[in-house]
């Protein structure tokens, strides 16, 4: 099979073909102000050549950063927040061994990748010292504007351990800085005090820079093939160009989307029956829902792993209010496989004796999107061939060329993020940043 099937055979009672028809012009209006660069937002369009068009020096730098890390460390802690985490994190999941962190140092291959600065939790933190203990460890700290507090925060804690352990200067070769080319507090910390420095284009925003720096360090540092990743997402460049949705999946995912959302489907779910692929869902929902969810608008994007979710919210989706659409991705052929074995037991799974549970996962799958389809969910499916990083750089372009496409039919700026700001100068001005006082004591009146 090819890398990524797109079947939406089970739309057919909810869209019909004249639908796609007649939103075919809009595709095309889409389609021009994102490859023509005459749309809301076109200065951060770096992400659609970035597959082929990358700074070769730099993805070099990173390898060998890479090696560096490997024969020098049992962990590297990656500091960062939104798309300077979520990225790396989904692809590192999705080509690891589900227990790879949990392994013993002796029994490791390569350090462990672990991430900080996505929250605010001290517990956490502290969590992540015990974790490490008296290991060698470095720090990668990513944030594209260099000023966001949650990765500072942690930044300043595991920095400081880092110069009791090793000292100023054993630190100083210990911390990866991936920032803005020009400014930002991290790049100016990074200059003085002399890190290897990484770009964070500044024509990819963070969500759609999992294929910068930003996401290969990490991934690279994992042991994982950056290459491959790279000429995945190159191929699906250079597949979905198309304008027509009927030749372009990407678009057609695009266009189906929005008609659902016409129709009143508003919320999304994207579902795997994986455990791989939940931080996946994690990277999706930053990149669909910082880029539509404006100006009133947008489809919520939310995600379930199956069969796990069934048993929890799958009742909501088989019989509650009906504005739910899926978006189902599977693996064709499984990493692994087990054989379910046979049994004098009387647990009524004679039926299954010899089978595999890849097989049970599957039809798992099957008889769940039937279920749902007849409960009045219109559902898609992403079909992957493998689990690999090829397979991966592909779909992770897919949904950043759909997300484009959907956001200019849903007529929005898809590359900006403004609403992100109000939860930050709230905060700010409550923990009495200078510059907020008028703010301060206005929040502080409301509480
Ligand atoms: O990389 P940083 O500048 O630290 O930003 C991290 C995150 O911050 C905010 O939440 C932005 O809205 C996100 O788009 C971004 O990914």
């Amino acid at each position: 099979m090819t890398t990524l099937k797109f079947d939406t055979s089970k739309l057919s009672s909810f869209v019909n073909d004249e639908e796609l028809d007649l939103i075919q012009p809009m595709v095309n209006t889409a389609d021009s102000l994102l490859r023509e660069g005459t749309g809301a937002g076109s200065d951060y369009l770096g992400w659609l050549d970035l597959p082929v068009d990358y700074d070769k020096e730099e993805f070099d730098r990173i390898k060998t950063a890479a090696k560096k890390i490997q024969s020098d460390s049992q962990v590297l802690v990656v500091i960062g927040i939104g798309g300077s985490y979520l990225g790396a994190r989904a692809v590192n999941d999705f080509l690891s061994d589900y227990f790879e962190n949990a392994y013993a140092a002796a029994d490791r291959e390569m350090p462990q990748v672990v991430f900080a600065g996505n929250s605010i939790s001290p517990q956490y933190v502290n969590s992540l010292i015990k974790l490490i203990g008296d290991r060698d460890f470095s720090v990668n700290v990513i944030s594209k504007s260099g000023t966001t507090t949650e990765p500072a925060i942690a930044f300043r804690v595991f920095k400081e351990m880092l110069e009791k352990k090793y000292g100023e200067e054993g630190a100083r070769e210990r911390i990866y800085a991936t920032t803005d080319a020009h400014k930002g507090a991290l790049k100016q910390t990074a200059d003085t005090e002399g890190y290897e420095e990484f770009v964070v284009p500044d024509s990819v925003g963070g969500r759609f820079s999992v294929l910068t720096a930003v996401g290969l360090l990490p991934i690279a540092a994992a042991g994982h093939d950056i290459d491959q990743l790279m000429a995945g997402a190159a191929q699906a460049r250079a597949d979905y160009t198309d304008t027509d949705v009927k030749k372009n999946d990407a678009y057609a995912y695009a266009a189906y989307r929005n008609i659902l959302y016409r129709k009143g489907y508003t919320t999304e779910l994207l579902v795997n029956y994986e455990p791989t692929l939940a931080q996946f869902g994690e990277w999706w929902k930053q990149l669909q829902g910082e880029s539509e969810g404006k100006d009133g608008k947008g489809i919520f994007p939310a995600s379930g792993n199956f069969s796990t979710d069934l048993h929890s919210f799958g009742q909501f989706i088989q019989d509650g209010r009906r504005n739910l659409f899926e978006t189902l991705i599977r693996v064709d052929e499984p990493a692994s496989d087990v054989q379910i074995p046979v049994s004098e037991a009387d647990d009524g799974l004679g039926y299954l004796e010899g089978q595999t549970m890849s097989f049970v996962n599957k039809t798992a799958s099957d008889g769940t999107l039937l279920a749902h389809v007849d409960g009045g969910v219109p559902n898609m499916v992403v079909e992957l061939d493998k689990q690999n990083e090829f397979a991966l750089g592909y779909m992770i372009y897919f949904f950043e060329l759909a997300v484009g496409i959907s956001g200019y039919l849903n007529g929005i700026n898809p590359f900006n993020q403004p609403g992100v700001e109000a939860y930050k100068s709230n905060m700010f001005a409550l923990l009495g940043k200078p510059g907020y006082e008028e703010k301060t004591a206005e929040l502080r009146a409301r509480l």
